[in-house]
C-alpha cells in the first residue's frame, strides 16, 4: 500500500521499493526539481505576457498619434493663439463641452470680453452631433479652436496645459440629462465622474494651477424639500444616478481643494433653456413635436399636481458663470502640493420663479402660433423631482448675479433661434 508521501509524489512506476529517508531525500529532490522547473515556466510566461502587452501599448499609442486628432505645430499654433489674452487683467480660459449649449454660450462671452478661450469637446451623440459641429463653426467664426477629445484622455488634457498656462478651466464637459441615467448608467460614471477626476488631476499638477469653476445641477437637491432650495439644505437624498454623479462631484472637487489647494467653484444650474438649446430637453422637443404636428407627454406629479421647474435663461447664466471666473480667487498650490487655503464655493444659479410645465407648453404655443396635442401621464419613477426652486442670495450676494428674463421673454428668443436654424417645419410636413 503507498503511503501519502508517495501517493503524492509517487516513485516512477515499477521500480523497487528503497530505503524511506532515501526515498524521502529522493522525492525531496524531484519535488524542488519540478517547483523550479514550474517557477522557470511561470517566469517565462510572465515575461511573454508583459512582453506582449508592452507591445500592444506600443501598437495602441503608436496608431493613437497617427490617427490622433490633436498634437503636431500647427495644433499648437492653433492652440496657442485661441488662448491669447486680449484685454488688460484677462484670464485665459480652457472652456470643456464649449460645444455644448451652456459651453459655446459662456465660450463666445469670455472670446468677446477679451479673454483667451480654448474649447474641448468630444462630441459624441448624445443628441445630434450637426448641432454640436454648428456651435463649432459659431465659434471658430468668432477665433475660439475647440480641440474634439474626450476629458479622459489624461494626455491630452495634460498636453494642453503644456501649451497654454491656463489661468482658469471653466468643466461644463458631461454626460446631462434626468432620465437618460436609466438607459445607460455608465456614460454617467465615465463624464460626470472619471473625467472630473482626470481634469483635476492635471490641473492640480499644473504649474501656476488654474481657478476651476464647473457645472454641478440643481438636481443634488433630489428630494429636500425646503423651499426655495438653499446651499445649505440636504443634498445627499439624490432621486436619479445624474444627481448622484454631480453630488459625487462637489465630494470629489471638495478633496482636490483640500488636498491641493485647488480653487473651486461648483454652480448648480437650474433647468436652464435658450437659443441654440439642448435637444433632449422638454421645451425643445416639445417645440419640434408641435411644430410637426405630433403629441407630447406632459408628466403629472402625485395627485395629478403640475410638475415645476426654475427655467433659467441661459444670458442669465452665462452672467452668473462670468462672475463665478471673475471672483473665483486664485489656487494655492504648485508642483501639486498646497501652499495654502484656497476658496471652494458653491451656489445656486436659477431664476427664482418656478413655471409649471403645462405654463410652458401653453407660451410655447403662443409663440409657434399653434396648440400642442397634449397628452398627461403620471409622471414615471424614472429620476424626476417634482419642482424645482431656487434661493439665489448667496450667488447674489457674491457674484452680483441677478436673473432678468423671464421665461415668456426667453422662450419668445429660443422660438425665434429655433425657426430661423431648423425653419418652420423642421423639415416635415406641418400639419
Ligand atoms: O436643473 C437641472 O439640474 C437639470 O435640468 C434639466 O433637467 P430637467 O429639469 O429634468 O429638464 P427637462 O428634461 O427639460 O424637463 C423639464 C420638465 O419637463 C418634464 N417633462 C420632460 C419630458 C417630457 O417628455 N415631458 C415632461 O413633462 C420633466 O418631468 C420636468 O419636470 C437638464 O436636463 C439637466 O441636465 C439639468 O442638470
Amino acid at each position: 500500500m503507498p503511503s501519502l508521501q508517495e501517493e503524492l509524489f509517487p516513485s516512477t512506476p515499477g521500480k523497487f521499493k528503497i530505503e524511506r529517508s532515501n526515498a524521502m531525500n529522493r522525492q525531496f529532490h524531484r519535488c524542488f526539481a519540478s517547483t523550479s522547473t514550474m517557477f522557470l515556466w511561470a517566469l517565462f510566461l510572465i515575461a511573454l505576457t508583459a512582453s506582449y502587452l508592452s507591445f500592444q501599448s506600443f501598437v495602441d499609442s503608436g496608431s493613437r498619434y497617427l490617427s490622433a486628432s490633436w498634437g503636431g505645430i500647427q495644433w499648437e499654433k492653433q492652440v496657442r493663439s485661441s488662448a491669447q489674452i486680449h484685454r488688460s487683467g484677462g484670464m485665459s480660459v480652457l472652456v470643456t463641452g464649449a460645444a455644448g449649449f451652456v459651453g459655446s454660450h459662456v465660450s463666445l462671452a469670455l472670446k468677446k470680453r477679451g479673454d483667451g478661450v480654448v474649447g474641448l469637446d468630444i462630441f459624441n451623440n448624445y443628441y445630434d452631433p450637426s448641432l454640436k459641429k454648428a456651435r463649432k463653426s459659431l465659434l471658430s467664426n468668432n477665433g475660439i479652436f475647440v480641440v474634439e477629445g474626450d476629458v479622459n484622455d489624461a494626455r491630452l488634457v495634460g498636453k494642453l496645459f503644456d501649451v497654454v498656462a491656463f489661468t482658469h478651466v471653466m468643466h461644463l464637459a458631461a454626460q446631462a440629462g434626468v432620465r437618460y441615467a436609466m438607459e445607460n448608467p455608465q456614460s454617467y460614471v465615465h463624464s460626470n465622474i472619471a473625467a472630473l477626476v482626470t481634469l483635476l488631476e492635471a490641473c492640480k499638477t499644473a504649474n501656476p494651477q488654474p481657478a476651476i469653476v464647473w457645472a454641478s445641477s440643481s438636481s443634488v437637491y433630489g428630494l429636500n424639500e425646503n423651499v426655495p432650495f438653499s446651499e445649505l439644505d440636504r443634498t445627499d437624498q439624490p432621486a436619479s444616478l445624474y444627481a448622484a454623479t454631480k453630488k459625487a462631484g462637489e465630494e470629489i472637487t471638495h478633496t482636490y481643494n483640500h488636498i491641493y489647494g485647488l480653487s473651486i467653484t461648483g454652480l448648480r444650474f437650474f433647468t436652464v433653456y435658450g437659443p441654440w438649446g439642448r435637444p433632449d430637453m422638454a421645451y425643445f422637443s416639445f417645440t419640434r413635436n408641435i411644430l410637426q404636428g405630433k403629441p407630447i407627454t406632459i408628466y403629472r406629479g402625485k395627485n395629478r399636481v403640475d410638475l415645476a421647474r426654475d427655467f433659467t435663461f441661459i444670458d442669465d447664466i452665462v452672467k452668473g458663470c462670468l462672475g463665478s471666473l471673475d471672483t473665483a480667487g486664485k489656487s494655492t498650490g504648485s508642483g501639486g502640493r498646497k501652499r495654502g487655503p484656497a476658496p471652494y464655493r458653491i451656489f445656486n444659479l436659477g431664476n427664482t420663479s418656478p413655471v409649471t410645465v403645462p405654463t410652458l407648453v401653453s407660451i410655447l404655443e403662443k409663440h409657434l402660433k399653434k396648440k400642442a396635442k397634449r397628452n398627461y401621464v403620471d409622471m414615471p419613477g424614472n429620476g424626476d423631482v417634482p419642482y424645482t426652486h431656487a434661493n439665489i442670495s448667496l450667488a447674489r450676494r457674491e457674484l452680483g448675479y441677478k436673473p432678468t428674463t423671464d421665461l415668456q421673454t426667453g422662450l419668445k428668443k429660443f422660438v425665434r433661434w429655433y425657426l430661423s436654424y431648423y425653419g418652420y417645419n423642421n423639415g416635415k410636413p406641418v400639419n
